[in-house]
């Protein structure tokens, strides 16, 4: 790890990166799974120190998705009013390089003000070019506590963002106003880099961590904890079907109203994306609160979302994920989300246009342009009903010449991101069963539901050898399939960039021994138990 705090070096470090063409740790034969995109993936973690294990989630995850991962240490003296605390503000850098060092961390960028360009100054009485995000999203919420603190945010992110370049950048839930600003601006500004949310890290207590839980002494941290609670009774009712502003505000006030020393700046009720406040919740809405304890001010959120559950089904190649998938969506009547075959319609259309493969340009227009859409089929014998702008290609999707070259065209980065954001899209409305080798850990995180789906190698060349006699496939030896499909795991889950990874919260289904419809009914009682708890179908 290199700890780097001037431009310069970090430049230097930058295009050194990405002039490479192997990453040290994978052989050959991975990283002809690999395209130049995945190589050289970068993920910042933009931080102000003070680490702890909400940040760590952040670097954690970053760690999982990018070939080189940066996070950036800089206590932006913008954001921060002439009142606030700056100087008191957490300095451990030390203790931070160890944890990142732990965490597999690349790079730590820590520059001083003067080396950013920034002078200790507040945004008011800085004389440097800023970025303004819209009022409407500023001046709500924190903004309306903290004047110039989003502006200051906006800046030093803009900044970081041009000198990192980085593909993708990992901020909190916690800081959920921050996080649609700077989702705002990226979108306003064109910034190629995928902003990935990660969910809040709480003590036992409940309470979010944060650099400034220092401040508490023993008593106000678990004071502190009513914050939490009082999101969760509104939380509690919002399940129960409350869905006006007035009810789940007065939820959270009377819970917080019984720790006398947290004086409360503002409870609200917004669109998470826009910050709009809102009088009900529609589809989604965040439920935010600020308050003082003494001199530390404390912020959390929740997010309140009226969607239908998702299923996400992972595991290792051939372990049955779709065809479970399709059943467990017919028993509950939910939409079976084919990803596999939205790669292979992405496949066709690049056929059909008689792009070449490695045209990587050419395939992001196409990929980026294209509109795909699911049919779900009543019969599970018969295929999902596939259509790409408008022409219906469920069959022309399962020819040879298109299953050749679905992996390649997989691979290719600005067709997983294209793919991922409208399954996504989709995914807002919930309702869902997904499967594929990262569902539950990057498409869908926050799934309600994460089956990891396994099965042994030699279970599995077993099925395989099945099926190819079926399909009067030429037979394959059982040592051959089980190597091939040892090495495929082996890819899979050593890839660099959306590894198949089992998600901490997933349940592991082995099914060895098991049948199709015994493995289905395992996973659609185990959803119907979970789901009556929170009467979610
Ligand atoms: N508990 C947490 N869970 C998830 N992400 C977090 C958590 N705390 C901070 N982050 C994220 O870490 C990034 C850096 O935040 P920052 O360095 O300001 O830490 P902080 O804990 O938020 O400190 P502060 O006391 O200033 O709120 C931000 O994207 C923030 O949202
Ligand atoms: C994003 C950020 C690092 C910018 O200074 C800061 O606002 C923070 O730590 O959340
Ligand atoms: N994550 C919070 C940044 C601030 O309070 O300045």
């Amino acid at each position: 790890m290199r700890l780097l705090t001037t431009v310069a070096a970090l430049s230097c470090y930058l295009t050194q990166r990405r002039s490479e063409k192997n990453c040290a740790v994978l052989d050959d034969v991975v990283l002809d799974e690999m395209t130049s995109w995945e190589r050289t993936a970068v993920g910042l973690v933009p931080t102000m120190g003070g680490l702890h294990a909400g940040h760590l989630s952040l670097i954690q995850r970053a760690r999982q998705e990018n070939s080189t991962v940066i996070v950036s240490i800089f206590v932006n003296p913008l954001q921060f009013s002439p009142n606030e605390d700056f100087n008191r503000y957490p300095r451990t850098l030390e203790l931070d390089m160890q944890l990142c060092e732990q965490a597999g961390v690349d790079v730590i960028f820590a520059p001083t003000p003067e080396a950013m360009g920034v002078p200790q100054k507040s945004i008011q009485e800085a004389k440097v070019t800023q970025v303004i995000p819209p009022s409407a999203m500023i001046t709500g919420l924190c903004g309306g506590f903290r004047q110039g603190h989003f502006q200051g945010v906006a800046t030093i992110v803009t900044k970081l963002f041009n000198l990192v370049q980085p593909d993708r950048a990992y901020f909190g839930q916690k800081d959920g106003q921050q996080l649609a600003i700077i989702k705002r601006l990226v979108a306003d500004l064109n910034f190629p880099i995928e902003i990935v949310a990660c969910p809040t890290v709480r003590e036992a207590s409940g309470l979010a961590l944060s650099s400034r839980n220092q401040y508490l002494t023993a008593t106000q941290k678990q004071q502190a904890a009513v914050l939490y609670r009082g999101l969760q009774k509104a939380e509690a009712i919002f399940k129960s079907g409350v869905r006006n502003r007035s009810q789940l505000i007065a939820a959270v006030q009377q819970e917080v109203a019984m720790v006398s020393n947290v004086l409360v700046e503002y409870i609200e009720l917004v669109e998470p994306t826009t910050l709009m406040s809102l009088v009900k919740v529609q589809e989604e809405g965040m439920l935010a609160i600020a308050a003082r304890m003494g001199s530390t001010r404390l912020i959390d959120n929740i997010l309140l979302s009226d969607r239908l559950p998702i299923i996400a089904i992972d595991g290792p190649a051939g372990a049955g994920k779709s065809t479970v998938a399709r059943q467990v969506a017919n028993k509950l009547g939910l939409v079976y989300l084919d990803t596999g075959s939205m790669y292979r319609a992405v496949t066709w259309l690049v056929l059909q246009n008689d792009i070449p493969l490695d045209d990587e340009c050419a395939i992001a227009e196409l990929a980026s342009s294209c509109e795909i859409k699911l049919t779900p089929s009543q019969n599970l014998q018969s295929p999902v009903q596939v259509w790409i702008n408008g022409s219906d290609v469920t069959q022309e999707i399962r020819t040879i010449e298109v299953t050749s070259k679905v992996s390649a065209i997989a691979a290719q980065g600005a067709v997983r991101k294209a793919l991922v954001k409208q399954q996504q899209s989709w995914g807002k409305r919930g309702g869902l069963v997904a499967e594929g080798r990262d569902i539950g850990t990057h498409v869908f995180p926050d799934a309600e539901v994460k089956i990891f789906l396994t099965a042994s190698v030699s279970e599995r060349a077993r099925r395989r050898q099945q099926d190819f006699k079926k399909q009067n496939q030429p037979e394959v030896s059982l040592e051959q399939l089980e190597r091939d499909i040892a090495e495929r795991d082996w890819k899979d889950s050593t890839r660099k960039v959306s590894p198949l990874q089992k998600a901490a919260d997933a349940m592991e289904i082995q099914t060895d021994g098991l049948s199709i419809s015994e493995v289905t009914d395992k996973i659609v009682s185990y959803c119907q138990q979970l789901f009556s708890q929170t009467s979610s179908l």
